[in-house]
């Protein structure tokens, strides 16, 4: 199965890209973590609502030409379903019971168009707080890479 990060911003700091490549390059064979960065919308004169758009298509083309067949869409918010990392392994088991991929999408500095949320199979918070985007992508790919140590009883993970 396959975790596809989709994640606004093409151009993250050093920091962030490394730190993202250590927990990604973790994931066993059977449970690839991909990331697929999306363009984020030159800000200009546009207002929040065209910048969540144009983003939000971008984001919506990735979806198609990562699985015709759909996948499970997870959206990032910090308004989402806040999750132990027990509950993130169990949820985690479920994806991978269900045949089809899943996509976690984290948008850019203005957040994901409501009408990119609303498509949305489930929605998760890492946080109460708001998080820089290149911080979100990073404690997912860590909390992602727990959630499995989790389900294969790795020491990784001690509870
Ligand atoms: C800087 S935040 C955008 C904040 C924006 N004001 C909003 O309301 O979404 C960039 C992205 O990081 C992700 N993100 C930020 N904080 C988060 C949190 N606590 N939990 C989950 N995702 C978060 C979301 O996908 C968000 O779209």
């Amino acid at each position: 199965m396959r975790l596809l990060l989709v994640a606004v911003g093409q151009r993250m700091p050093a920091w962030a890209e490394d730190a993202y490549q250590d927990f990604a390059k973790r994931f066993p064979p059977e449970l690839r973590l991909e990331l697929k960065a999306v363009k984020a919308e030159t800000r200009g004169s546009k207002t929040a609502e065209q910048l969540m758009a144009a983003e939000g298509a971008r984001i919506e083309a990735a979806l198609q030409s990562f699985a015709k067949s759909g996948v499970r869409r997870i959206v990032l918010d910090e308004r989402g379903t806040r999750r132990t990392t027990v509950e993130l392994a169990e949820r985690l088991k479920l994806w991978m019971g269900e045949g089809r991929d899943a996509a976690l999408i984290i948008g850019g500095p203005d957040g994901l168009h409501p009408d990119l949320k609303a498509t949305a199979d489930e929605t998760l918070r890492l946080s109460d707080l708001t998080l820089p985007h290149a911080f979100a992508r990073v404690l997912l790919a860590e909390g992602l890479y727990r959630a499995w140590t989790v389900t294969t009883g790795h020491p990784y993970h001690r509870e």
